[in-house]
């Protein structure tokens, strides 16, 4: 019985995974054609409809963290799913997060805006300690951020299912940074009641997923000085459209989903020690709760 890697990547990103999964599992075959040998299938994006075809598979381990677009293929098989969690993506998270709550309580956004007006002036700048950071999900790469900006002084909040308060992270964040995963519960989250509870002034960043944002209230938000700045690196169709207004919004920072890259080695790596879990009849981790659509 063998391992498949289902992916639509690019040929040389392709052969980087196989390279890296083959190094990981040398005990194991690995294919990237589905068959009906397949029994455990790891999946980049493997298009609908791919995973029902497969008689024999029994574990979906996911090279994503977030598995969104997976569960939405209306004919997955009921088949225990495990998304990604690895160290290496959480540290890039980490300083994903770190860089952008920094350009933004740095306040580089507006000294931007006063270089293209030859403007010298210089700005109150509060210290880190009375900055809050508020995170929407507080799971593993939220938590990997907020360890990060507490070393650096500021406050964090973190509101998940378990732990937190809605309400007090947006009525008492200065930015908010969005790292919930994409479910029906979130969907749409971001939105002109969310932004009317945030302080005035507020900045969010979204790291997440581009439908956490409901594109035109943020606008108006922004437009109307709710909200002083918005980094972006996801977006709803992805890539961003060449017409699309983010572009060139003036209080819009737009990144090409870069935040986490899954890097193959360390990703692979993971992925070793979970199939190695899933053989051995063990709980693998990561483990996908349908229900809750994460
Ligand atoms: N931009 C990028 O490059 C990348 C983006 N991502 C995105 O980041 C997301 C988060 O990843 P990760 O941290 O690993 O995920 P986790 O599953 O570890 O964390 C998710 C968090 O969201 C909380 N949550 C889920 N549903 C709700 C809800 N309805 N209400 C309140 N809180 C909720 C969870 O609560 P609880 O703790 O109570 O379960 C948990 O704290 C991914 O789903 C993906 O979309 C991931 C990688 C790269
Ligand atoms: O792992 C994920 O969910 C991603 O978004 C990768 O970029």
């Amino acid at each position: 019985m063998a391992v498949t890697f289902l992916n639509r990547l690019s040929p040389d990103a392709q052969s980087r995974w196989l390279e890296a999964l083959r190094a990981a599992l040398p005990g194991e075959t690995i294919g990237v054609e589905p068959s009906p040998q397949t029994e455990i299938a790891i999946v980049a994006n493997p298009g609908r409809g791919v995973l029902a075809s497969l008689p024999n598979l029994a574990f979906i381990q996911s090279a994503w963290a977030g598995v969104d677009s997976l569960l939405d293929d209306p004919d997955l098989p009921r088949v225990p799913i495990a998304r990604l969690i690895d160290p290496g993506l959480s540290a890039q998270m980490a300083q994903a997060t770190a860089a952008h709550v920094l350009y933004l309580h740095r306040q580089v956004p507006a000294y931007a805006a006063q270089q293209r007006r030859g403007l010298w002036r210089q700005l109150p700048q509060p210290s880190a300690a009375e900055r809050r950071i508020g995170f929407l999900g507080y799971g593993e790469l939220a938590g990997a951020a907020a360890n990060l900006l507490e070393s650096i002084g500021f406050q964090t909040y973190g509101w998940s299912r378990r732990l937190g308060d809605l309400d007090t992270l947006l009525a008492t964040s200065d930015i908010i940074v969005n790292l919930l995963p994409l479910t029906d519960h979130t969907r749409g989250i971001l939105s002109a009641p969310a932004f009317a509870r945030m302080k005035r002034g507020a900045a969010i960043v979204n790291l997440a997923r581009g439908a956490h944002v409901v594109e035109e209230d943020l606008i108006a938000a922004l437009d109307a000085g709710q909200l002083s700045h918005a980094v972006l690196d996801v977006f709803e169709a992805e890539p961003l459209e060449r017409k699309h207004p983010f572009w060139s919004h003036p209080q819009i920072t737009v990144t090409p989903h870069v935040a986490a890259i899954t890097d193959p080695v360390s990703a692979s790596a993971v992925i070793a020690a979970n199939i190695a879990r899933f053989r051995a009849g063990q709980q693998v981790e990561g483990l996908v709760n349908r229900k809750a659509g994460y």
